[in-house]
């Protein structure tokens, strides 16, 4: 599909580069018919289901799996007042069943609150019946009016991860929230990405929400992604719903819920914090290929090394390794090119001298070089592929600590922004989040913020002078 002509732009002009390495590395195809929907190659599919597999792992420990329906009833939507002002811009709707006019117009779930909580109403009868941890990984629908982009802003969304839980008190929602963080710093660190806690302020949280919990991610070019998002929804939705349980002395009364999400954006992410100028660098753990066996084909030789080369085909692929032998008639350089750009960790060269010494030459995807005894090539395999992944952690969260800056005044949060997030002091009001928005073009993601080199020292905000917290603003997507 991606032909490997022409040349991938550096990683500086990021919005460049990362639209030409969606295609070169066969990720998504954005010429689908509809704007803001794009498809799945098999190589960025591949790498999709290996990232969701890791969720779901981590999920599975104490959640179940489900599925709703795509169709939610109108009148089931608008039964939250808080939820619908959130999302009646947004909402696609269905009106005909071929030619003839629905009775009952059907909305596309942009999210699944009002398809699933119906059926929790159905379901919670007993304090027994507590906690209720589901979730599910589906499509969802946005009818986004600002700037679509693949992965990052979509109008379908095809990997909405969303859990939604259901508890007996406000506490147990509170500690259900506190897990779904870990969860969720968790999965990022398997995926060697770096981010940030906080909580969004008021008017940023989500509709019909008591609070919300957001993990960011800082791009290269130094905006941030919302790359997940926690919210306790306190009873708001269970009274909308009449979700009510008989207590332990026999009284009825409201749950207390959580849900959290996350979609592709996770991809997103691992493309643009860990890509370089020659394409994709992938964890071991999610790339589609972890290891391509390149044979260094000398004529009179040719026949020895090539079966040498299947040989350890054979035996990595009985480890249980995604390996792949190119053996096609090209230049190793070409070769080289062609698995580098698809973010391949490790490469193995294998050719006539290495066969009489017994041992191959690795090359990690930073080029970093080391011979392994052929003997013991499992074990020299996986100690290369686990240094590589502590490589990814380390350079990206030093690259992201160079993205973040502390800023004691808007001069110093202004320049900051230009490359990441600032740390600035914020009372906490909205009028001067509104001021330090519109003085530094910038969004205030939140307070609460929970990074380790962050002690949560009282300042002074600058707007108003008031006694103040740490919070970050940045450029966002
Ligand atoms: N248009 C979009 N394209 C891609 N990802 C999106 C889009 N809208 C939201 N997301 C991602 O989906 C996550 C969850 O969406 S949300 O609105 O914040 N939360 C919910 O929908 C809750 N019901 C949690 S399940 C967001 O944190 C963001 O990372
Ligand atoms: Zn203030």
């Amino acid at each position: 599909m991606a032909e490997d002509s022409g040349v991938l732009p550096p990683k500086e002009n990021f919005s460049e580069w990362y639209n030409d390495i969606l295609w070169r590395a066969e990720i998504m195809d954005v010429r689908y018919p509809v704007k803001g929907v794009y498809v799945w190659y098999p190589h960025g599919f591949s790498l999709r289901r290996s990232t969701y597999s890791i969720l779901r792992e981590l999920l599975d420990r104490d959640h179940e799996e489900t599925l709703f329906p795509l169709l939610i009833p109108e009148n089931e939507f608008m039964k939250e007042a808080e939820h619908i002002k959130g999302f009646e811009e947004e909402v696609y709707w269905v009106t005909h069943g071929g030619t003839s006019e629905l009775d009952v117009k059907l909305a596309l779930r942009p999210t699944s609150e009002t398809a699933i909580y119906p059926m929790y109403s159905l379901w919670v009868r007993s304090h027994a019946d507590l906690p209720i941890k589901y979730y599910q990984i589906v499509n969802t629908f946005r009818y986004e009016t600002k700037h679509t982009r693949p992965l990052i802003r979509l109008r379908e969304i095809t990997s909405f991860k969303e859990a939604h839980t259901v508890h007996a008190t406000w506490e147990d929602a509170e500690n259900q929230v506190e897990d779904a963080i870990a969860l969720y710093r968790e999965f990022y660190d398997r995926l060697c990405i770096p981010v940030i806690i906080s909580k969004r302020p008021d008017w940023d949280k989500f509709p019909g929400a008591d609070y919300t919990i957001a993990t960011d991610a800082i791009m290269p070019d130094g905006k941030t992604l919302q790359v997940g998002t926690v919210h306790h929804l306190g009873d708001h939705f269970s009274k909308t719903f009449e979700m009510t349980f008989e207590d332990e002395n026999g009284e009825q009364k409201y749950a207390f819920q959580t849900c959290y999400g996350i979609s592709e954006r996770c991809i997103a992410a691992l493309i643009s914090v860990h890509g370089d100028d020659k394409g994709l660098v992938l964890p071991p753990e999610v790339s589609p290929v972890q290891i391509v066996i390149v044979p260094i084909i000398i004529k009179k030789r040719a026949e020895e090394v090539i079966e040498a080369a299947q040989q350890l085909e054979k035996e990595l692929k009985d480890a249980g390794y995604r390996v792949k032998t190119d053996s096609r008639d090209l230049r190793p350089g070409a070769k080289y090119y062609h698995w580098e750009m698809r973010g391949v960790p490790l490469r193995i060269e294998i050719g006539p001298r290495d066969i009489d010494n017994g041992v191959v030459m690795s090359v990690n995807r930073y080029g970093e070089k080391a011979t392994i005894e052929r003997d013991n090539i499992i074990s020299g395999i996986e100690s290369r592929l686990e240094d590589f992944r502590d490589s990814m952690t380390e350079r990206a969260l030093s690259h992201a600590k160079e993205q973040i800056k502390f800023a004691s005044n808007l001069e110093e949060a202004k320049e900051a922004v230009k490359s990441g997030v600032a740390i600035i002091q914020w009372c906490g009001s909205e009028d001067c989040a509104d001021e330090i928005e519109k003085k530094l073009d910038v969004s205030v993601l939140g307070n609460e913020v929970r990074l380790d080199f962050i002690d949560n020292k009282e300042g002074v905000c600058p707007i108003c002078g008031k006694p103040a917290k740490p919070a970050i603003v940045a450029r966002t997507y």
